[in-house]
Parts: structure tokens; sequence; C-alpha cells
């Protein structure tokens, strides 16, 4: 049993044990299949990747992605929508951020977020994944404190959440922490780079890694939370040559944002990537789609709609039959 007091150290040993495996497996829920996940009627062809059915994604297809060098596909997803639209889609990983905090509640600063928010959430996108490996931040002020925060925490995002990992912020002063998270079984993400959750005392969103310095430290805690068992590592906003000799150095893939095109896989908020947060926008921020604008668009003209009497339209309307209406009206008195 001296075996089961190591930490897991990398995916690969994680996946040797069939236990944990099943255990990691069984944390996740996913209740009968919804309408919109339906597979295509038999006889007809797929015609789109969303009817090709999958099969769920596990810490071993993370591991076969970044062995065969795909990168990795990941994207946030705060509830049952936004995670229905990131797994038909395709995703690998879903990662419900507490980014929630800002785009979803309209909070100033992801230190907002309780875990009674981000389980409340985690539940309404794992109700919405079929396919994708599903992971969620610990929030702020849940797991610094003790190893033992951070165990209790992690199992009721698990357990009560429905998520499979953990995902934590922090160099090589959370190793201990990893350590004791990986030991009994809870896959962890690491997180190195810009911290959002440190942003008082770093004064705000900057870009890290930008002297020789602070590029070494960010490679040191690289290596520091590789040995303590994460299974992957986000490594946000630092220039690419830095996550690309991360990348390099390390065993375990590394999921970029802000971080250049040579790390293992990329992540992007979904409400930043569709267009539909503006507060601000990050230089590492891609617009794919401007929901936003289209989104403000669709309702002003149900307003105009509404106000010139044209919506609802006699399609939009339930009818009745004239000799039931004329009995209605003999009955009340008719206007
Ligand atoms: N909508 C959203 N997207 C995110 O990616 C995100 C959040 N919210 N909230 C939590 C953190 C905060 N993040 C941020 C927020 C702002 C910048 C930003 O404005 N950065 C400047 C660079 C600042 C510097 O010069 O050092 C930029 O121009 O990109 C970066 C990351 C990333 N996370
Ligand atoms: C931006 C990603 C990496 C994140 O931590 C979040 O969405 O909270
Ligand atoms: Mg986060």
């Amino acid at each position: 049993m001296a075996s089961l007091r190591r930490p897991l150290l990398s995916l690969s040993r994680l996946r040797q044990r069939p236990c944990i495996q099943q255990s990691i497996r069984s944390y996740s829920f996913h209740p009968s299949p919804d309408p919109a996940g339906a597979p295509a009627p038999s006889g007809t062809a797929p015609t789109s990747i969303a009817d090709i059915p999958r099969p769920k994604a596990t810490l071993h297809t993370l591991r076969q992605l970044y062995k065969r060098k795909i990168p990795i596909a990941t994207i946030t997803a705060h509830d049952f929508p936004s995670a229905l639209a990131a797994d038909q889609a395709g995703t690998d990983l879903i990662l419900v951020g507490d980014s929630l905090a800002m785009v979803a509640l309209g909070y100033t600063s992801t230190n907002q977020v309780t875990m009674e928010d981000m389980i409340h959430h985690s539940r309404a996108v794992v109700r919405g994944t079929k396919s994708a490996y599903v992971v969620a931040d610990l929030p702020f002020g849940t797991y610094e404190a003790s190893p033992e925060d951070a165990v209790r925490n992690a199992v009721r995002l698990i357990r009560e959440g429905g998520v499979e990992a953990v995902k934590l912020e922090g160099g090589k002063e959370m190793a201990v922490t990893i350590e004791r998270l990986t030991t009994v079984g809870i896959p962890v993400l690491g997180h190195i780079g810009l911290l959002p959750q440190r942003q008082a005392a770093l004064g705000g969103f900057r870009v890290q890694g930008k002297t020789a310095a602070s590029a070494a430290q960010l490679l040191e805690d690289a290596l520091a939370l590789e040995k303590a068992g994460c299974f992957a590592l986000v490594l946000e906003a630092m220039p690419a040559e830095i996550a690309e000799i991360i990348t390099k150095r390390i065993t375990i893939p590394t999921i970029g944002i802000g971080a250049g095109s040579a790390c293992s896989g990329q992540v992007l908020v979904q409400l930043d990537m569709l267009g539909a947060f503006e507060r601000f926008v990050p230089k590492f921020v891609k617009q794919y789609e401007s929901i936003g604008v289209k989104t403000r668009q669709a309702i002003g003209k149900y307003i105009e709609e509404v106000k010139a009497r044209s919506f609802p339209a006699m399609e939009h309307t339930y009818p009745i039959k004239p000799e039931e209406l004329e009995k209605f009206k003999a009955k009340v008195g008719s206007d």
C-alpha cells in the first residue's frame, strides 16, 4: 500500500490504475439523453461532427492527444447552453472557470465567486456535457490556507458539482497542496503565469515572464507542478517563447491562453471568443463572432415588433373552432 501514499506523478501512472480511473469516471453523472444531444436518426448520414458519437473523454484521452501532438482544444462553459455548444462542437476539455464571476455574474473580480456558485454552475455544465472532460476552478479562498481545505473543497466540486478534475492557481508554493490532492486521486490542472486571483497583489492583469528572472521562475514553477502530479498546466499571458520552452521541458500538456501556439492546447473564455463580453478584451482574445451585437439587434427588433403589434403573428397563436368561440361569446357577452 506504500505506493498509494506517493503522489500520482503523471497521467500515465494514473491511467495504469483502473480503480482510480473508474472512481474518477463515476464522479461524473450524465443524465438521460437530452433532445439537442440525441444522435441522428438511424439510416441518416451524419451531417456534422456533432452527430458522430464520441466516447466520454478521460485523462487517458488527453494523454493520447498529447502523445500524438494533437492540440487539446479547451473552452470555458458556465451553464447548460454554453456546455452543449462546446461539447457538440467537439471540444476536448471544458473548463468551468471562475471567470464566471466576471462574464456571467457581473462581478468585477473572479475572487467574488463562492463554492456554492461554482457547484451550482458546474452542475449545469455537466448536464450539458456528453464527451468533453470537465474541470472546474477552485475559487479564491477555498484552497490556499491548507491542503485540508483544498481536499475538502475539491471533493465538493467533484461530488456535488459533478466535475472530473479541479484547477487551482499558483506555482511551487502550491506543490504540497497539489501533491495531497493527486495522492488521494483528485486530478489537478495547474495554472501559472497571469493569476487573476492574485490581481490585487500583482497590481492588475499583467503579462508574466517578461524578464529573464521571472521567466526562470515560471519554468521552475512548471517543473514543481509537474512533479507534484498535475495532469496538465494552464499557461496564462506570457511571451510565446517562454511558453514554448516550458512546454518542451515538461512531460505533461500545457494549455495556453495568451501564451502562443507552441502550447499543447489552447483555452479561451467562451463569451470572449463569441464577442459577448465587452467590458474589456485581452490581447489574447480572438472574437470568432459578435454575438453581443447580434443579440442586441435581435432583442431590439423584438421590442420594435411588440410596440408595433407585428409580433406575435398568426403562426404564433393558437386557434379555436368558430362554433366554440361563438358559444363562448354568447355565454359571456361579446365586446
Ligand atoms: N472575460 C474574461 N476573460 C478572461 O480571459 C479572464 C477574465 N474574464 N477574468 C479572469 C481573468 C482575467 N484575465 C485577464 C484580464 C485582462 C487582461 C488584460 O487586459 N491584459 C492586457 C495586458 C496587460 C499588460 O500589459 O500586462 C492586454 O492588453 O491583454 C488579461 C487577462 C483573464 N481572465
Ligand atoms: C481563463 C481560464 C484559464 C480561467 O481560469 C477561467 O476562465 O477562469
Ligand atoms: Mg480561472
